[in-house]
């Protein structure tokens, strides 16, 4: 069984203020059972690693080559250095923003796992492609291409974030959740076998306290990645409550 993984995503938002957040987030009573994950800006990842207690920190993204001349970039070694333990690759908005595609996700992803981190390796389908019913054969391509052979289920989360339901408020239906996420754990243990079994899926994409459970209760859902709802500690408590108790 895959264990339980509560992730938070501050993006790009945060200066050395906001650590409080995390500190009481960190110094309230975390349930048994759920790993919690703050990815915050890379400029606070050393500081939120020194007051995280036992809360793991991650980056936000990593170069795919060790060192080199790549101006405003950061290798998996530097953020290892830095103090996270994980790191988002992949995200929606990084392949938007930034042009990534799956070859790079994957190339990103085998350098985190080279440095010992654990990659959280995001994927989702557009509007127009979840309307045009390709979302399964789209994330599936995905899935393919940005998780690289010889996985383990300690080095790598994978997250099924719908592009449409990030930052809007909009949330696919249980089922449609479901039907991602059931065909996603499928390829994963054909793929991997064991480890395609125990790696944790994650939902993201609007989750908020509110309705944290009732997603946390859908089959095959070990957790969420969760943006704007995970900047406050009065907000991702509550969530990792709801994880806990599913
Ligand atoms: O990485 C997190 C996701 O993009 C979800 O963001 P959100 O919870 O603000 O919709």
């Amino acid at each position: 069984m895959a264990r339980k993984l509560a992730a938070g995503n501050w993006k790009m938002n945060g200066t050395g203020e906001h650590l409080a957040e995390l500190e009481n987030l960190a110094q309230g009573d975390l349930p048994e059972g759920v790993d919690v994950l703050i990815c915050p800006p890379a400029t606070l990842i050393s500081r939120a690693a020194d007051r995280a207690g036992d809360i793991a920190i991650g980056g936000q993204d990593c170069h795919a080559k060790t060192s080199g001349a790549h101006t405003g970039d950061l290798s998996a070694d530097m953020l290892r250095d830095a103090g996270a333990t994980y790191v988002i690759l992949g995200h929606s908005e990084r392949r938007a923003d930034h042009g990534e595609g799956d070859a790079d996700v994957r190339a990103k992803t085998e350098a985190a796992q080279a440095a010992g981190l654990v990659a959280v390796v995001c994927i989702g389908e557009t509007l127009e492609e979840r309307e045009a019913g390709t979302t399964l054969e789209v994330v599936g391509a995905q899935l393919a291409g940005s998780v690289p052979d010889g996985v383990t289920a300690e080095n790598t989360v994978v997250a099924y974030e719908p592009v449409w339901a990030i930052g809007t408020g909009k949330v696919p239906t249980l089922d449609q959740i479901a039907e991602v996420h059931d065909a996603l754990r499928a390829d994963l243990v054909a793929r991997f076998g064991a480890a395609g079994k125990d790696l944790p899926l994650l939902y993201g994409g609007s989750v908020k306290p509110g309705n944290a459970a009732e997603i946390f209760g859908v089959s095959n859902v070990d957790g969420a990645l969760v943006g704007g709802a995970s900047l406050k500690a009065a907000d991702f408590g509550p969530i990792i409550a709801a994880l806990a108790a599913s």
